[in-house]
């Protein structure tokens, strides 16, 4: 399989190239850039030497559409709503990394994005690649759109209580923390080591680009879904997320059957691992593709608190992304992708 990569310079593109390494039916993986066309990949990453040996290319649409079997898209968002047209004219499959085509409402979109949608026939076509819950559509799919980072730590934690109508969606908070790789590679004020080390901030509170991404989820999932308060924070530490999600019960489950529907859920899942005992950290998900989920019911308050963490720039991004790719092209999911956490 040849694949491709626009944005390879960024830190989505390199984390493909590293899981792309490992994938037994990958022959050829071409680099793409807007700005850096014909330096070697190296001289911008040089823990590549030797690995990685492509210089990259320039983004021609035509070249991409006809001689690759899959497009990843790994570039901001603007980017993949230009180019989705012209690749879905050949036949490569694409995977886009950004937000372009996650959002079904184009006004939607424009309001949390504060940008132009994309051309509404081609959202038409995208289908969301959250893979362990929507596989059937995936597997048929020509332009998958990735979820983004936060709502797949949020959505894969709340889904088996949602679908099986378990928790009042009214009381849904959920109240999440990434790391610097979250905001990509070009540096900012929020990202800046001396104004993030040593501290912990939040950020874009009641108006982070992620929330409509998990409302329109939750309303294809539960009649009872609204409006959700979503909450992330920058704490100092280069990957991971932990998403910790608190919701009233409108069951007589207790801690025991509440891991169990759980377990239940995702138990065909390789990279959903239910703990046993125990709220997972960041750390123990590190450079893997597995999102690790516990939760703890409390009678007193009628309350349930799910936590869910993962790598954002595995299972958050160029994980799931190949993940989706397997899917869609009839690999076996966990192809490429079955490196266990770096520990500690
Ligand atoms: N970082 C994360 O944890 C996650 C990121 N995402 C999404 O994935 C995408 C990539 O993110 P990330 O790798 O972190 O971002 P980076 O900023 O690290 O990299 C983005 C890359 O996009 C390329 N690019 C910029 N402008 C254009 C353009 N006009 N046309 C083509 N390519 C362009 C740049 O490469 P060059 O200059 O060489 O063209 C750049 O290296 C984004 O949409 C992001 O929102 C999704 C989930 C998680
Ligand atoms: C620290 C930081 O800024 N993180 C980013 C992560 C979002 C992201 O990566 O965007 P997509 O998943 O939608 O593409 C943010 O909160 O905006």
């Amino acid at each position: 399989m040849k694949v491709a990569i626009v944005g390879a310079t960024g830190y989505g593109g390199i984390e493909l190239i590293r899981l792309l390494r490992q994938h037994r039916h990958v022959t050829e993986i071409s680099v793409f850039s807007s700005t850096q066309a014909e330096e070697p990949l190296t001289s911008t990453y040089p823990h590549l030497q030797d690995v990685y040996k492509g210089r990259l290319q320039p983004i021609d649409t035509n070249e991409l559409a006809n001689e690759y079997d899959i497009v990843f898209l790994s570039a901001p968002p603007g980017v993949a709503a230009t180019l989705a047209g012209g690749l879905l004219e050949g036949a490569a499959a694409i995977v886009d990394l950004s937000g372009d085509f996650r959002l079904k409402d184009k006004r939607v979109y424009e309001a949390w994005y504060g940008r132009e949608a994309a051309d509404t026939s081609l959202t038409e076509q995208a289908v969301y690649g959250l893979s362990e819950w929507n596989e059937q559509a995936i597997r048929g799919a020509k332009l998958t759109a990735n979820p983004g980072c936060y709502p797949t730590a949020i959505l894969l934690g709340l889904a088996p209580a949602v679908k099986r109508g378990l928790i009042n969606m009214k009381s849904v908070i959920i109240d999440a923390k990434t790391g610097t790789t979250g905001a990509g590679k070009n540096p900012s004020s929020i990202t800046h080591f001396s104004e993030m080390n040593e501290s912990m901030k939040i950020y874009k509170v009641n108006t982070h680009k992620h929330t409509p991404e998990i409302e329109q989820l939750l309303a294809e999932w539960s009649p009872e879904a609204g409006a959700i308060t979503f909450t992330p924070h920058l704490v100092p530490m280069s990957r991971g997320i932990m998403a910790t999600m608190y919701a009233e019960c409108t069951s007589e489950l207790n801690a025991r059957e509440w891991l169990d529907v759980y377990k239940h859920a995702y138990e065909r899942h390789p990279f959903v691992r239910v703990r046993e005992k125990g709220f997972p950290a960041a750390k123990e998900v590190y450079g893997s593709n597995y999102c690790d989920i516990f939760l703890d019911y409390d009678s007193r308050t009628n309350r349930l608190t799910i936590v869910s963490v993962l790598d954002n720039l595995v299972k958050g991004a160029a994980g799931q992304a190949l993940q989706n790719a397997n899917i869609m092209k009839g690999f076996d999911a966990t192809e490429g992708l079955e490196q266990f956490p770096i520990y500690p």
